[in-house]
């Protein structure tokens, strides 16, 4: 199926950058949250990311002002109801994710393909909840979604060919590359990188290093382009720890526990760069660890 028209559903980080690719290649978006803030925030983000591209060259200022003009915002979730594909990139949590699905089911067109760009969440447990398991996929863009080339395409058990062909072809439209995985929690990307993360975090907390030597260490000795610590601030601590829980509890297997200063860091609130907190202190230029 020929893929014109897709809804976004969050738009936070994840939903910003999803919004402009799609854009930029060419789609027609809707962009939905609950929160007017989280639109208007998300749009501009948009707007400066498309700009920094115009400065370097990579597009045109034409190409910026015709994709600016292909995203629409609301706050209405069934407006998204008409459209050929609809990604749903909000909060890291089943309880929100299986909720919008269930407000999305009476305003969807026949044809509608239904995808999460969860980071761990069963994609089968998803799509048993709505009306077309077979039409339901797992659509996972990596972070910066405006640089970073890869997509996960993962099928849940119910998941038809012609679904996966089409997200196929989207991903090729999109100019990135689709790697497929299998439905077992956090499928490849954040099985490897997520426990790589939490040992990090277990390495602060047992004093084995301070923060900037954590992430010298890895980005020095390593050739990290981020070290991890400063890479799950810029993820999320919420995210990242809200994966690990479903590693821990989908694997049942103690070596994905997840750090408990890590879980004391998103008690404070302080939940990496979206909340000005998290291992570095960003309210501070340029940031200061905050051990
Ligand atoms: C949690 C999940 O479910 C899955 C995930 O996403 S895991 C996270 C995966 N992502 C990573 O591992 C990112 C690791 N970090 C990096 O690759 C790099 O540090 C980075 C690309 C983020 C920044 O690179 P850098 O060299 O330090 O900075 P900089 O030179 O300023 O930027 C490089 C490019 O990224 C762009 N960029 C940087 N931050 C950006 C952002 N937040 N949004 C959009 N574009 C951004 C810049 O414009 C620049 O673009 P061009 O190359 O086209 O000019
Ligand atoms: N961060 C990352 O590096 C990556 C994240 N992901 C995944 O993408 C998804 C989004 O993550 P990310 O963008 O980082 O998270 P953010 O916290 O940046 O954004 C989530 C957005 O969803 C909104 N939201 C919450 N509930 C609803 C709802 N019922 N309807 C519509 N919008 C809602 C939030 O609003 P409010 O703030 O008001 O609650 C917020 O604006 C998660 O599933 C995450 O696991 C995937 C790849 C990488």
């Amino acid at each position: 199926m020929e893929i014109g028209k897709v809804g976004i559903v969050g738009a936070g980080q994840m939903g910003n950058g999803i919004a402009h690719v799609f854009a930029l290649s060419g789609y027609n978006v809707i962009l939905n949250d609950i929160s007017e803030d989280a639109l208007s925030a998300a749009v501009r983000q948009i707007e400066g990311n498309l700009e920094r591209q115009v400065t370097r060259e990579k597009i045109t200022t034409d190409a910026r002002q015709e994709a600016l003009e292909r995203i629409s915002t609301t706050l209405k979730l069934p407006d998204l109801g008409q459209s050929d594909l609809i990604i749903e990139a909000a909060t890291e949590r089943e309880t929100i994710k299986t909720a919008i699905f269930e407000d999305l089911m009476p305003h969807l067109a026949p044809h509608t393909i239904l995808t999460s760009n969860t980071s761990s969440i069963s994609i089968t447990r998803l799509a048993s909840r709505t009306d077309r398991p077979e039409k339901f996929m797992g659509f996972h863009f990596m972070n910066p979604v405006p640089i970073m080339e890869l997509v996960e395409l993962i099928r849940g058990i119910a998941t038809d060919e012609e679904t996966f062909k089409s997200c196929l072809a989207v991903v090729d439209r999109l100019g990135k590359t689709a790697a497929s995985a299998e439905d077992f929690p956090a499928f490849i990307v954040n099985r490897i990188l997520m426990p790589m993360i939490n040992e990090a975090v277990y390495t602060l907390y047992e004093g084995v290093g301070s923060v900037s030597s954590i992430d010298s260490s890895l980005k020095l000795g390593a050739n990290h382009p981020m070290g991890p610590l400063a890479l799950a601030d810029f993820i999320g601590l919420d995210t990242c720890l809200a994966i690990m829980n479903v590693l821990h509890d989908g694997l049942a297997d103690t070596k994905y526990r997840p750090c408990p200063l890590l879980t004391k860091y998103v008690e404070a609130g302080w939940l990496g760069r979206k909340s000005k907190r998290g291992f570095y202190d960003y309210r501070q230029d340029p940031p200061v660890p905050t051990r």
